[in-house]
Parts: C-alpha cells; structure tokens; sequence
C-alpha cells in the first residue's frame, strides 16, 4: 500500500517494500526486557515470540539475514534498544548490507527516527509489520479499504502522539527533526479527510455485501466459523472438510477475506462452513476494528469451531489471545446468547506419543473438544459428528396426532426425526419428536 494521498507525510515504512524489486536484506529483532519475563511464567518465552516475528517478516517475502534476541534491563525512552546495541546493528547493517530492520515491540515514532538515524537503515515496528503483511494479501475491495483505514488510523494517531511528545520537550523546538505544528497540524486534516472518505466508501460496500447476506439468508443454513491463531490450520481443515482449495500455507495470514462453502453433514442437515482471518497477539486494535466487518460473520454463526495448534508450545497462550480478540467483539464464551463455540485441537499428527494419550484422554472428557488433524484427517468425522448433535440440539421439539392410514407421515418421522415419545390412541399415533425446523417446514409443505 502506498502513501496513497501524496502529501509527503512519513509512511513509516509501509509501502516502501513492494517498491523495490529484489528482495529487501532484512533484520528482525525481539526485544523485551529480561525481569519482566522471568516475572511471569505465563507469558511466551522471548524466542517463541522471536519465532513468530520471524514468521511475520517471511509472509512479506523479505531475506531474513538474522534475527536476534535484545534482552533489555529497561526500555530507553529514545531509542528502545541501549545506545551499544544501536551501535552494533549500525556495524552490522553496514558490513551485511542491510535495508530494513523490524523491531518486534511498539516503537514511538521517535524511537523510530532515533533507530533509523542510529543505524542507518530503514526501521518499521511489529504493527507496521502486520499492517504491510494485511495490504499484500487484502484482495478484495472491501480488504483493501479495511486495511487503508487501518493504516491511516495508525498513522494519525503517531502523529498525534508525536506532536505531544515534542510539546512536552519545548524549547528545542524541531529538536528530533519531527516537523513544525503547523505541518502536522495539515497532515492530520489530510488523513482526516481521507479517513472520512474511505469510511463513506466501506459503509458502501459493506451495505452491497449485508444485501449478500440477507440473501443467503433466506437459504437457511446454519453457519459454522472456523477461528483461530494464525497457522492454526483452519484453511487446511477447511479444506478437508469441504475438499475446496483454499490457500493454506505455511505463512502467517495466508486468509484474510473469509470464504465459505456449503456442506452437507451425515445426518443431512447443510450448513454453510467459513473460513476466517487469523488471529495473533497484541493484535493492534485499529486492526481489529477495521477487519471488524469481515468478522461480523465470526459474530452471526450459529457455531464457532477454535482451531488451536496443539502441537504449539504457547497454545494455551494462543487460545487465550485468540478468547481475548472474540471477546473484544462480542463473543463472550460460554454466555447463554452466544454461539456455542467447539475446540478443534489440530495437528494432533505432530504430537508426540505420550502429550497424543494425555491430549487424547482431555478431550474425551470434554464432549466440546475434539483431538484432529487437518493434514491426515484423522479425527475431523468427530469434528463433523459433534457439529451434528450441536445443531440438532437446535431442533423443535413438537407433538404430532398422525392417522394410522397416513403410512407416509409416519415413515418419514421415522427417518427423519428423533421420536422422543410415541403413544397409540383410537385417533392414530401420538409422536413427540425433535426435529430440525427447516426440514419440518418444507416436509409439511
Ligand atoms: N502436521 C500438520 N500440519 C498442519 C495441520 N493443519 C495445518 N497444518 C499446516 O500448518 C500450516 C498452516 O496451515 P493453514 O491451514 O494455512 O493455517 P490457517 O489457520 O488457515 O492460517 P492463516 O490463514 O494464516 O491464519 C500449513 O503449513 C499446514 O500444512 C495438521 O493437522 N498437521
Ligand atoms: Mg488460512
């Protein structure tokens, strides 16, 4: 995505990837500081979150030179990162001809500018990582304007931070070489202005595509959501529950428009299988709010399957970001007026022997959780299975009066339904059934 209103206000970065044509040499740094780690045991181990970072840099399709720990006693408020460390990235950026390097932490915009002046090469920080990971993959028009919004609610809010920081450093004023009042002052009119527009352009499209759904509607499946952490594998169960050809990579936020597909289960009952963004931590929330509308699907299933990795050292950390995301959209887990939500534990192929028992004993007391594998498919007909029973708990219970003559009625109640009770009179067959309401309608018809 470019600086797409050609002011000249700083793009952080964004943009300037897709500009070049070979492959940019990039660095990828995590730094956190040491005793908050060791404080909390529930928190990710620093090379987890490298790891992740590291992932998040692959799905731009960048080299990563190296990527490095930066354990820090404290946070320096100019520069993140100590001055020694700055010094020796500005060696290494030289030696090794580095163009970018990412800090996966929220940089100030300060910090930004004291990093890049300090190691002489281009600096972007994890939010803006994800922001130009969104803009390559959005392919839809309704995406791109989600993730132009995102972008420029971002950068109106830096600006604004960056502008009360130099307020407070008075004095020297253009002291960090940020501009004057005044062109900040424009810049926001121009983002403003550009925010306002692209809201009436997504209030737009989203009405065309509520007009979709309002249409499908009236085919009245149950919907079923498949959410999850990014590389949970929810393309890839997708895919071999509906044996469609979704993109599932090994890359993170290989999806980000949601698809969907009609099913048929084994009792016969369809319903509408989707496919969704994943989610990730510290997920900045512009972001959330601008893929707000494309979770809306998330928001009206009847159903929500939580593909987890369970293979994945922070997978109790990722499903509680993954709760944390729902949640901040409403999906309260658990709640009586929310959607029942099932816990896929995928890629139970990559478990080994004895966490496979463990795992295998766990789920089997939950009837909600089910142990699978996307890749081999052992497990997903429980999936599918359990998906059933949930839906047909949905169903109406009614009690019907059937004539003995009337052979038809009777043989389709049998096949069709569950009979809860059933009692001969003089009048015919008395039948308490629970029975799906769609099938009931069109049977009665
Ligand atoms: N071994 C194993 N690998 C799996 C399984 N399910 C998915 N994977 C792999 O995990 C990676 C991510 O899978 P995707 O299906 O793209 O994951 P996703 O949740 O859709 O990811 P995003 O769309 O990026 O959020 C791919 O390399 C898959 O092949 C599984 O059950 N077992
Ligand atoms: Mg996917």
């Amino acid at each position: 995505m470019s600086d797409q209103s050609g002011s000249g206000w700083s793009t952080d970065g964004l943009g300037y990837l897709q500009n070049k044509v070979e492959r940019q040499r990039v660095l990828v740094i995590h730094p956190f500081e040491q005793d908050h780690s060791a404080a909390s045991a529930a928190a990710r181990s620093p090379s987890a979150r490298l790891e992740e970072a590291v992932g998040l840099a692959e799905a731009i399709n960048v080299e990563i030179v190296e990527a490095s720990l930066a354990p820090l006693r404290r946070i320096k408020p100019a520069t993140f990162i100590g001055p020694g460390r700055v010094d020796e990235l500005r060696l290494q950026v030289e030696a090794e001809e580095i163009d970018l390097v990412i800090f996966d932490c929220e940089l100030s915009p300060i910090q930004q500018r004291n990093l890049e002046r300090g190691i002489k090469a281009k600096v972007i920080d994890r939010t803006a990582l994800i922001l130009e990971i969104f803009g390559d993959r959005a392919n839809t028009k309704e995406g791109e304007l989600q993730v132009e919004l995102a972008h420029l609610v971002y950068q109106k809010s830096r600006l604004v931070r960056s502008w009360t920081h130099l307020e407070r450093q008075r004095g020297g004023s253009g002291f960090m070489g940020g501009p004057g009042e005044t062109q900040i002052e424009s810049d926001r009119r121009i983002i403003t202005d550009r925010i306002t527009k692209i809201r009436r352009q997504l209030e737009q499209v989203t009405r065309t595509r509520t007009l979709h759904r309002a249409r499908r509607q009236k085919a009245p499946y149950p919907v079923v959501a498949l959410v999850g952490y990014t590389n949970a594998g929810k393309s890839t169960l997708f895919n071999r529950v509906t044996d469609a050809e979704v993109l599932a990579e090994d890359m993170l936020f290989a999806t980000l428009d949601p698809t969907m597909r009609r099913i048929d289960l084994p009792s016969g009952r369809t319903i509408i299988l989707s496919d969704t963004v994943g989610f990730i931590s510290e997920l900045p929330t512009t972001l959330v709010a601008a893929f707000r509308a494309t979770l809306e699907e998330v928001l009206e299933a009847d159903v929500i399957v939580h593909v987890r990795d369970a293979s994945h050292e922070d997978t109790e950390i990722q499903k509680q970001d993954v709760e944390g995301v729902l949640r901040e959209l409403g999906v309260e887990i658990g709640a009586e007026d929310s959607a029942p939500v099932l816990e896929a534990m995928n890629k139970a192929d990559l478990l080994g022997a004895e966490e496979f028992e463990a795992l295998t004993t766990y789920c089997e007391r939950y009837q909600d959780k089910i142990l699978l594998s996307g890749l081999t498919g052992e497990g997903c007909d429980d999936l599918i299975a359990e998906l059933d029973r949930l839906l047909s708990e949905k169903n109406l219970i009614e009690t019907v009066l059937v004539p003995y003559e009337d052979g038809a009625t009777q043989a389709w109640i049998r096949a069709n339904t569950k009979i809860l009770d059933e009692s001969a009179s003089e009048d015919g067959m008395t039948f308490t059934i629970s029975v799906d309401p769609i099938a009931w309608g069109r049977f009665r018809k």
